[in-house]
């Protein structure tokens, strides 16, 4: 296999999948292994789909963006009371303007981060890790719960994906699962202001998703994903489905069977809330290509990486206060850290001039 082979697969696909995944939640290993192979089929040609039957109640779903509408209804002055750039572990509101892939093109967006609860005197915590802590909640009456809830409920299905890809992949359920303990997995609220200039507007550059895989709550259309022709698909919008995407770390694991796809978000006509939760490993990973991928394709199409210092460097790479701190020389990069958007068909199509 090579990189070519790897964008002609991709080439045309005009949709994305709808995959129903009640029997990996609640079927015997047979019904498991049949929802594994449609899992399988959509990461190694798409990179994308859409996910039905995952249970998650709708009153949670409910529960989430109308904590996310109060969160950014408050004033600059109260959202920037819990500003990510107070914090050490890369929690906490990012104000429009200070993330983005591209620094010459800043997104338009607004967020509130928090990830994987874990209490400051976990020693992971306490030895300094990257990205690990407990969250800076907002001091907003009833808020905590039900975004509480809803992360809890999403990352529940997001180890039973784990396990479906595990399958898909030949192996075991638990064998990835192994490296789930306390991973430093963001929930993120999205905010796209309603803007007038939207069909020029950029809501999110384009990009990969450096984690395992994301389950995306939108609340509305505006997703992109670009085919291994370097053509932009809509995502439909379905109030129904989660939208689950390949990251780099399970194209990296796969050794390229699985694509991490690039995706954008354009023509934000109309407001619009998204819940991307990035399905992380452990910090300490090392991801490599599995070995009998390795032998099959003849070679490994990557090095390994330590999944959470590559997390952080793109992280570094694409954050305002993080390049400072960078630049200040209060941090520094992870060793071997991959420039951004590396991975996927972007980067594929970067290397090809
Ligand atoms: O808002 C969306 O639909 C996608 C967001 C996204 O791709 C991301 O945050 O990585
Ligand atoms: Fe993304």
């Amino acid at each position: 296999m090579s990189q070519a082979s790897n964008d002609l697969r991709l080439a045309d696909f005009q949709a994305i999948p709808v995959i129903d995944i009640g029997d990996l939640l609640s079927g015997d290993l047979n019904a498991r292994k049949a929802v594994a192979e449609q899992l399988g089929r959509a990461a190694r040609e798409v990179g994308f789909f859409q996910m039905v039957g995952h249970g998650i109640n709708p009153s949670l779903r409910q529960g989430l963006i109308n904590q996310a509408k109060r969160f950014f209804a408050q004033p600059t002055e109260t959202k920037m009371e819990r500003y990510i750039g107070l914090y050490h572990h890369h929690r906490g509101y990012v104000p429009p303007g200070e993330e983005s892939p591209d620094p010459n093109n800043p997104d338009m967006k607004e967020a509130f981060d928090l990830a994987f609860e874990l209490p400051s005197d976990d020693p992971d915590v306490l030895a300094g890790t990257a990205l690990l802590g407990p969250n800076p909640w907002p001091a907003l009456e009833g808020f905590r719960q039900p975004v509480a809830a809803y992360y809890d409920a999403a990352y529940q299905v997001g180890r039973a994906l784990m396990g479906g890809f595990a399958l898909a992949l030949g192996h075991e359920e638990s064998h990835f699962l192994h490296h789930v303990t306390k991973p430093p997995s963001q929930l993120r609220l999205i905010h796209y202001p309603y803007n007038p200039d939207a069909e020029d507007a950029q809501g999110i550059g384009a990009h990969t998703d450096y984690e395992c895989f994301t389950l995306l709550l939108p609340t509305a259309p505006g997703l992109e994903v670009m085919n291994g022709a370097g053509e932009w698909i809509d995502v439909p919008f379905r109030d129904d489905a989660l939208v689950v995407n390949i990251g780099d770390m399970l194209e990296i694991w796969s050794n390229g069977e699985f694509v991490a796809t690039s995706h954008r978000v354009r023509k934000v006509k109309e407001e619009r809330y998204s819940f991307p939760l990035f399905f992380a490993c452990d910090y300490h990973t090392v991801v490599a290509p599995l070995p009998e991928l390795v032998k099959r394709h003849g070679q490994a199409f990557y090095p390994p990486l330590k999944a959470g210092d590559h997390l952080y460097a793109q992280t570094i790479q694409t954050f305002n206060y993080l390049r400072e701190r960078l630049a200040r020389g209060e941090i520094a990069l992870p060793d071997g850290a991959r420039e951004v958007g590396s991975l996927g068909q972007h980067g594929k199509h970067k290397e090809t001039p």
